[in-house]
């Protein structure tokens, strides 16, 4: 990636990138590792069948120069980093189709936007990526028979291209209180869009800006002068011939921010834009073409795209995470820094115990997030075939554990792509790295798809109603199985399995300490809602607390019962994981199982042995670890992360390609410089 452009520029040839030549400390890294990594790779993969696919796809997309950067995006300007962006998507499409048509293992886009392999080609975000993650996924969820088989298709073969356009200036968390109106004239049969306010300006959706053609509008549905509250239309945005605005369309690019630069975020406003009566997408609620409004069996079947994205979001953040952590851990082992006992040669920056306690939890959190994004996938299936037959039993469950989930696997890979790039030093602050780029692109997902806070609270408000369930002896359902009144907690132990029981006890702990605070916040005369937002912040910590009680089980769970079929040598490494995982968490929540847990202080003292006894096992395979994830350097697009580990010769390359290094004295010396330097004061 680095490499074609820069090799001719470096000032000394000996400092040039050299194919094949790997940095010895990695080699003598890969010799130390305890378990083969291609075994780890295919469970990672999910077979040898499924690996070659990978391969095979990689391959396909990775070796062709028309999807691979000359010039990396942070050194163009944000309208050019637009126009590559899109110029790769459309690409991407045909590339697609020509795959498919090959009897490729690849069924559609969306495959291609998730993960590495998107974020590999289209670095700073796909101007497509709303079409294919939001727009047909709606289509699809919210449309009649009918709509779908007109609709389906088109969008699939990107005849028309759309978005999801939800949020508003003033509004995107109480979506409720959205502006856009979309009111029913029966005379014409049709819904006008309008824009009453500059608050009512639809403000984010990607690739509105300049791209989609369609969009899905959510607006407050007006029929018979009653007003029904929010719903899907499908709403034209421009020409399909000339790709200019519809009458009464104001459509544009809403600027620059911290990453997804090339994502097109756009805003759009309507002056009374008709649409046809079979544009508002009717599975759940309908309006007749009197003007009769038809209920939806809930209310809530509205909000299920967002609900598909969040649970994809989860499986996301750990291919990001996969990422940083393959970068960080491998300049660690090339690194060299300090002296560790004086007058001897410098270590590997990956031999302080400072430096492991950085990285390897983090190594484990990638597989922590992975098994919980695999169950949640498998629960959204699973509940959505169940609702596609009327039965919306388990929607609330869903939605709890998706909300708590969401937030807290963003936030949790936020808070480790930063620490990544500060265990680089220097170099992680530097955009070749990829870091930053990486933390832009992860940091957006604690708010997109539903803030965090509101995501937990989300989730708190479905424990409070499981805990007076649990209280009224109540059957509850399995996510909050553990706050079962009748539920006897086992003694600590000093094991992982205590640790995981702690997290439950915990979190059963901080549900029922909110209940009492409600109740007597309600009691001191406050109304239910303002003792709501006055436990709101123990209430944000309940969630959390539920939700590591949850990762933390279903990662244990997965190294007892999912592994059977791994060498021993490999469920070995992957048993440490997920021991660290938890004992890091133990130890990041100590108060709470002082609190919850009738730990000691010794107990504490136990658990920071156990932690550094874990890091020093875990360290000589850590370099095998993120080997594993077997992520292409087009993948890595790191200077600092590639598998060679040539790095100071990548920085120096990637420093050449920047346009102010092209001559020998720069233009900005004679139009400014040069007079300051002569000048008299
Ligand atoms: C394979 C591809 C790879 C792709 C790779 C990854 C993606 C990579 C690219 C992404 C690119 C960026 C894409 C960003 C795209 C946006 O950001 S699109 C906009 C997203 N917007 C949001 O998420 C808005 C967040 N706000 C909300 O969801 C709702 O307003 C709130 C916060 C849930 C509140 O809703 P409300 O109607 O006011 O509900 P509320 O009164 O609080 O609760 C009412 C009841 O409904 C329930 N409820 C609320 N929501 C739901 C729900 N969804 N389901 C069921 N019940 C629900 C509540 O639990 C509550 O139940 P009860 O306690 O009464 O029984
Ligand atoms: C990169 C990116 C891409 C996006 N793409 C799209 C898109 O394609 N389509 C689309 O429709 N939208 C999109 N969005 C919008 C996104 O969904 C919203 O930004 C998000 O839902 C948060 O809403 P908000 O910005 O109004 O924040 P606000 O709701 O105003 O949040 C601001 C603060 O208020 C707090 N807060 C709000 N409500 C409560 C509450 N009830 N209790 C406690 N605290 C509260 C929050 O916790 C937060 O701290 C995108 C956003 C980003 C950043």
């Amino acid at each position: 990636m680095f490499g074609r452009l820069a090799a001719k520029q470096v000032p000394n040839k000996e400092y040039a990138v050299v194919p094949g030549k790997v940095n010895p400390d990695l080699q003598r890294e890969r010799k130390k590792c305890t378990f083969d990594t291609l075994e780890l790779t295919h469970f990672l993969d999910g077979g040898v069948e499924k690996y070659k696919d990978r391969k095979e796809r990689e391959n396909f997309f990775l070796s062709d120069p028309e999807l691979m950067d000359d010039v990396p995006p942070e050194l163009m300007s944000h309208e050019d980093q637009y126009r590559n962006g899109l110029k790769k998507a459309c690409y991407l499409f045909k590339k697609l189709k020509e795959l498919r048509e090959n009897g490729g293992t690849i069924d559609n886009y969306r495959q291609l936007l998730g993960g590495s392999l998107g974020s590999a080609i289209l670095k700073d975000g796909n101007p497509l990526a709303l079409h294919y993650v939001m727009f047909i996924p709606t289509l699809m969820g919210q449309g009649t028979p009918d709509q779908c088989a007109y609709w389906i298709e088109k969008a699939w073969d990107c005849r028309v291209i759309g978005t999801y356009a939800q949020t508003e200036l003033g509004h995107g968390t109480f979506i409720r209180g959205l502006e856009t109106t979309a009111t029913y004239n029966p005379k014409t049969q049709q819904f006008f869009l309008n824009s009453p306010t500059l608050t009512s300006y639809k403000w984010w959706p990607g690739g509105l800006g300049q791209t989609a053609n369609y969009a899905v509008v959510v607006a407050q549905l007006y029929t018979k002068g009653e007003c029904h509250g929010i719903h899907p239309f499908i709403v034209q945005l421009r020409d399909e011939k000339t790709h200019r605005p519809m009458p009464g369309v104001i459509v544009g690019e809403i600027g620059p921010k911290l990453g997804m630069n090339a994502t097109n975020n756009g805003f759009l406003a309507f002056k009374q834009v008709p649409i046809p009566r079979n544009q508002m997408l009717m599975k759940n609620a309908q309006v007749l073409p009197d003007g009769t409004y038809v209920k939806s069996p809930s209310n809530k079947l509205t909000y299920g795209t967002m609900m598909f994205v969040r649970v994809v979001i989860v499986q996301d953040m750990a291919s990001y995470l996969a990422k940083a952590v393959t970068i960080a851990v491998r300049y660690s082992a090339v690194r060299r820094q300090s002296e560790m006992v004086p007058g001897q040669s410098e270590p590997q920056i990956m031999d302080y115990l400072t430096q492991m306690y950085k990285l390897f939890p983090y190594i484990a959190t990638v597989y922590a997030l992975k098994f919980s994004a695999q169950w949640l996938w498998n629960m959204y299936n699973d509940v959505t075939a169940k609702i596609d037959a009327g039965d919306l039993e388990l929607l609330p469950e869903l939605h709890s554990i998706a909300c708590c989930l969401k937030a807290v696997s963003t936030a949790d890979t936020a808070t480790a792509i930063e620490t990544c790039r500060l265990s680089c030093g220097g170099h992680g602050y530097m955009a070749c790295s990829n870091l930053p780029t990486t933390y832009g692109n992860v940091t957006a997902a604690s708010t997109y798809e539903g803030e965090n806070t509101v995501m937990l609270l989300q989730t708190a408000r479905a424990l409070m109603k499981a805990y007076a369930k649990a209280q009224a002896g109540e059957q509850l359902s399995p996510t909050v199985e553990y706050l079962n009144r009748n539920r006897k907690f086992r003694p600590w132990s000093n094991t992982v399995d205590s640790i995981v029981e702690g997290f439950k006890q915990i979190a059963a702990g901080k549900v029922a300490a909110c209940a009492l605070s409600l109740q007597r916040g309600v009691e001191s005369g406050l109304s239910s809602e303002e003792a709501w937002n006055r436990a709101s912040v123990q209430l944000v910590d309940a969630a959390e607390a539920h939700c590591r009680a949850f990762i933390t089980d279903r990662h244990l769970d997965m190294v007892r019962n999912g592994m059977n079929e791994l060498s021993p040598a490999l469920r070995e490494v992957m048993a440490q994981l997920c021991d660290l995982y938890c004992v890091f968490w133990a130890l990041k929540r100590t108060g709470d199982f002082l609190q919850f847990c009738g730990i000691r202080g010794e107990d504490v003292q136990n658990l920071q042995d156990y932690q550094n006894e874990l890091l020093v096992q875990i360290r000589p395979n850590a370099v095998g670890l993120v080997d594993s994830f077997d992520l292409r350097d087009e993948i890595i697009g790191s200077a600092l992360g590639s598998y060679d580990g040539q790095v100071y010769e990548r920085l120096l390359q990637s420093a050449m390609l920047s346009p102010l290094n092209a001559k020998p004295v720069h233009d900005s010396y004679g139009a400014s410089l040069s007079a300051l330097l002569r000048a008299k004061y």
